[in-house]
């Protein structure tokens, strides 16, 4: 379903600023496999994500999403098939448009056609549908500015305009790491119960150690640009937060420090 072989990024190359992000990435997973992602600061969980998205350009490396090659394709024209959700609940969301508006453009995501802004009662019918799912009370704020909603609740809109249009990948890159426990929870479980019903192919970037081995049927660790560790079946079924540290130690020679993932042991 999804295929990167020989994945290469390094930012700013020959300059002060180098930095290798991704030295050699390849993974396969299949369609429906929920990946998660854990990693140290740096070890490019953010540019494994961005680079399917295709945000900057690679070094090296192939990249191909059922029988396509996307390596070469623009950002945009890799919008209509993967969604996204980011950690900063402001960026998945337009704020100044209201909550139809903003689920009107999710529903075009998909389809090369022109905006066209008249928004029908039976679109309001499917979009109080949607919204009720999400147990927030949204369906009866259809008119309301997205700018006015909490954290969470934008996280929970963005997570839905992303799946709309169900996308070929879903990449999810700590998308509740900016809320509140709380919240994080109920989006957490909401992020669940999308991709469950759509049998999405997803790959999810968490610092939460307990949540990677929870979630999904597969467990990626990276460090220094590669993939360190690939923990699927029963292996990961007995695989406990000491194992997995101890297995990140033994694999990179290092400790595993990412400054989120000690704020949620402080918590
Ligand atoms: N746009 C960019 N310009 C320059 N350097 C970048 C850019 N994006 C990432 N990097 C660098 O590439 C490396 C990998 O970064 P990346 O954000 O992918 O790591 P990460 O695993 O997501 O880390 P974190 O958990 O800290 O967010 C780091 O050294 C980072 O500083």
């Amino acid at each position: 379903m999804l295929s990167l072989v020989g994945i290469k990024k390094t930012f700013n190359p020959g300059s002060v600023n180098e930095r290798l992000a991704l030295s050699g990435v390849s993974l396969k997973m299949q369609a429906g496999e929920v990946v998660t992602v854990i990693g140290g600061n740096g070890a490019g969980k953010s540019t494994l994500l961005n680079s399917i998205a295709g945000v900057y350009p690679l070094d090296e490396g192939r990249i191909w999403i059922d029988q396509q090659e996307i390596q070469q394709m623009p950002e945009h024209d890799r919008a209509p098939f993967i969604g996204r959700v980011f950690q900063d609940p402001l960026r998945g969301t337009a704020a100044s448009m209201t909550i139809e508006e903003n689920l009107a453009l999710a529903l075009k995501r998909g389809l090369r056609r022109k905006l066209c802004w008249g928004i029908k009662a039976k679109d309001r019918d499917f979009y109080r549908e949607q919204l009720s799912k999400l147990g927030l009370g949204l369906e009866n704020r259809l008119t309301t500015r997205v700018g006015l909603l909490s954290g969470g609740q934008r996280q929970a809109l963005t997570l839905l305009m992303a799946t709309l249009v169900p996308p070929k990948i879903l990449l999810l890159d700590e998308h509740t790491a900016a809320l509140d426990p709380n919240t994080a929870q109920k989006v957490l479980e909401l992020t669940e119960k999308l991709v469950a019903q759509h049998n999405l192919t997803t790959l999810m970037v968490t610092h939460n150690m307990a949540d990677a081995l929870r979630l999904g049927n597969r467990t990626i660790m990276m460090h220094e640009g590669r993939i360190i560790l690939d923990l699927q079946g029963e292996k990961r079924q007995t695989t406990s937060i000491p194992d997995l540290l101890e297995m990140f130690k033994k694999a990179s020679g290092q400790s595993m420090v990412n400054d989120r993932m000690l704020m949620v042991a402080g918590e």
